[in-house]
């Protein structure tokens, strides 16, 4: 028995029947929608996880709705500096990026990193494009603060190219290596690059796949997670001194999503086994979502072209090899 869930009593039929009954007005409500999905270093430790996770999105990706993964790796970076022992140090959440530091997070994160989730996605055909932050200018940047070293400010997003991308059916897997304004590289904390790219594509929803289920009022208190709050409320928790680290940036990045149009911002644990199913396509809500005040975006959906997709994905599994395992 290779894995957990086959120990777990199963549903009755009709009990499956209508949990995926219960998905219909979900998917209704997502196809044709534009999902960024912003997967942390920290809910990529295991293998067999990560490529739950993938089959995931591929789900999504087939029930019309348009994905823009953006992706971490703090963690492998901080496995690398700590083989070259090179230090590793934040400020609120921030990498401390000296020029050295930045040519190994741009070979973790371009490199290993985006190429292993790309080769994931395209186990179950190829709809994944590997995009890093420097091409077609995905990301630009200048610098942030001089005491960070080369963490980049975002100054424009290519939402074009993105948007390009999904049109013809492809899922963007992009790694937050940004080109600087100046012509080098920058470092550019993914969650800051998934709240910008989110606001620039137009995006319906900004999902957060962290390793926490959410958001806590306290976080040493375990009883303190937090199922939803405003845009004002997550200004507030921020000012308040109770987020640290990681989570400053993921606070800061839905603020930016949600002030740029978007209309929902989710942090999930995406160490939880089909979290984002749970959250987009069940009843049972999980995690924190953040919201505007105001309605910021119109709940019209309109049909979606699953054709192209769908044959060329038929086309691929029907060449794929027999080791690609079924969904
Ligand atoms: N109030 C809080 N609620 C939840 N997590 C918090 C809070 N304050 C700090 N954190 C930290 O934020 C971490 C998530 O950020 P991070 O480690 O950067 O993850 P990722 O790699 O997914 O971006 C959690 O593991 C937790 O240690
Ligand atoms: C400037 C900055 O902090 N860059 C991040 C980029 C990777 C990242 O954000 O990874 P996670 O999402 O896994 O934390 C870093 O060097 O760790």
């Amino acid at each position: 028995m290779k894995y957990a869930r086959d120990s777990r009593p199963s549903l009755s039929n009709e009990q499956t029947a209508k949990l995926l009954f219960e998905a219909l007005p979900w998917i209704k409500n997502l196809t044709g929608k534009t999902v960024v999905i912003k997967y942390g270093g920290s809910a990529m430790v295991d293998e067999r996880l990560r490529a739950d996770v993938m089959g995931d999105i591929l789900l999504l990706k087939i029930i019309g709705v348009k994905l823009v993964l953006v992706h971490g790796g703090g963690a492998a970076i901080n496995e690398a500096l700590s083989h070259y022992d090179l230090p590793v140090m934040f400020k609120d959440g921030q990498r401390v990026t000296t020029p050295e530091i930045m040519d190994i997070a741009r070979e973790v994160l371009g490199g290993k990193v985006n190429q292993e989730l790309v080769a994931s996605l395209n186990q179950h055909g190829n709809v994944a494009v590997g995009v890093s932050g420097g091409d077609a200018g995905t990301i630009m940047a200048e610098q942030l603060d001089p005491g960070l070293g080369r963490v980049g400010k975002i100054t424009r997003i290519n939402a074009d190219y993105l948007e390009s991308l999904m049109e013809n059916e492809y899922i963007p897997v992009v790694a937050t290596v940004a080109q600087g304004e100046d012509g080098g590289f920058y470092n550019i904390n993914a969650d800051v690059a998934a709240g910008h790219i989110a606001a620039a594509v137009h995006a319906h929803k900004v999902m957060f796949l962290t390793d926490v289920d959410g958001l806590y009022e306290d976080f040493s208190d375990k009883d303190s997670l937090i199922s939803n709050l405003t845009l004002e409320e997550t200004e507030e928790m921020l000012a308040g001194g109770d987020v640290a680290k990681g989570m400053i940036p993921k606070l800061q990045s839905c603020i930016t999503a949600l002030s740029g149009g978007v209309y929902r911002a989710h942090i999930i644990n995406g160490t939880t086994p089909h979290s984002l199913l749970l959250e987009l396509l069940t009843n049972a809500g999980v995690g924190t979502v953040i919201h505007s005040t105001t309605e910021a975006y119109e709940h019209d959906w309109s049909p979606h072209p699953l054709g192209t997709f769908a044959s060329r994905l038929s086309e691929n599994i029907d060449g794929a090899s027999e080791d690609v395992e079924p969904l």
